[in-house]
């Protein structure tokens, strides 16, 4: 953990196309990464699971409602100075809605492949993360911030069980109200 003690929980969450073969990508228009593409996703409201979080943080960024949509795997951010940053990732398979531009969101399609993905213009970390994510590999990946640059990482493939061991643990600790 980083010096602050702090954690802060995020969901980020991806719509694949009903072929797989394309995601749907989010430019921030506003606010923290501003300019980056990553996907939909937010802090969760006061009792509030990450799985609905996701759910209604995709709703309010791109206008679609999540009918069929998983964790993927969990990002584990240490920064040296600043909060820590624990981010669960959802791959969303169906959803129904029409896709909208939002205040906080301009949204595209990308070709679900890394030659396809804007990641000179995604958070530093995205690079060694996305692999897992494309492959559909659930993944529990760990990294060393100072500031934005990644001092370290460990991208580790787990099963769906481990996966879902984690999402216990960050579920009790926000329907505790501890986070
Ligand atoms: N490295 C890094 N830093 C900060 N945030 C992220 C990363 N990598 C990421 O993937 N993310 C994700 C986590 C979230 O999905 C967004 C940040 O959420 P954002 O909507 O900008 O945060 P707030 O505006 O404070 O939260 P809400 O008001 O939307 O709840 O990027």
């Amino acid at each position: 953990m980083g010096t602050s003690g702090k954690i802060k929980y995020f969901s980020v969450v991806v719509p694949f196309s009903s072929d797989g073969s394309q995601i749907l990508l989010g430019r921030k228009k506003r606010g923290m990464g501003e300019g980056l593409w990553n996907g939909f996703g937010g802090k969760p409201e006061k009792g509030e699971t990450m799985g609905r979080c996701a759910h209604r943080e995709l709703q309010e960024e791109s206008g679609i409602d999540a009918t069929e949509y998983e964790c993927a795997g969990i990002l584990y951010m240490d920064d040296t100075a600043g909060p820590d940053y624990h981010i669960p990732v959802y791959r969303v398979t169906k959803y129904t809605g029409e896709i909208a531009e939002t205040e906080e969101m301009e949204p595209q399609w990308f070709g679900a492949s890394e030659d396809c993905l804007p990641y000179d213009k995604m958070y530093a970390e995205a690079k060694l993360w996305w692999p897992n994510m494309l492959a559909n590999t659930p993944f529990v990946a760990k990294f060393l911030f100072e500031g934005e640059r990644v001092l370290s990482h460990d991208v580790q493939s787990v099963g769906r069980e481990v996966l879902g061991e984690h999402m216990d643990r960050i579920d009790e600790i926000l329907l505790a109200g501890k986070a």
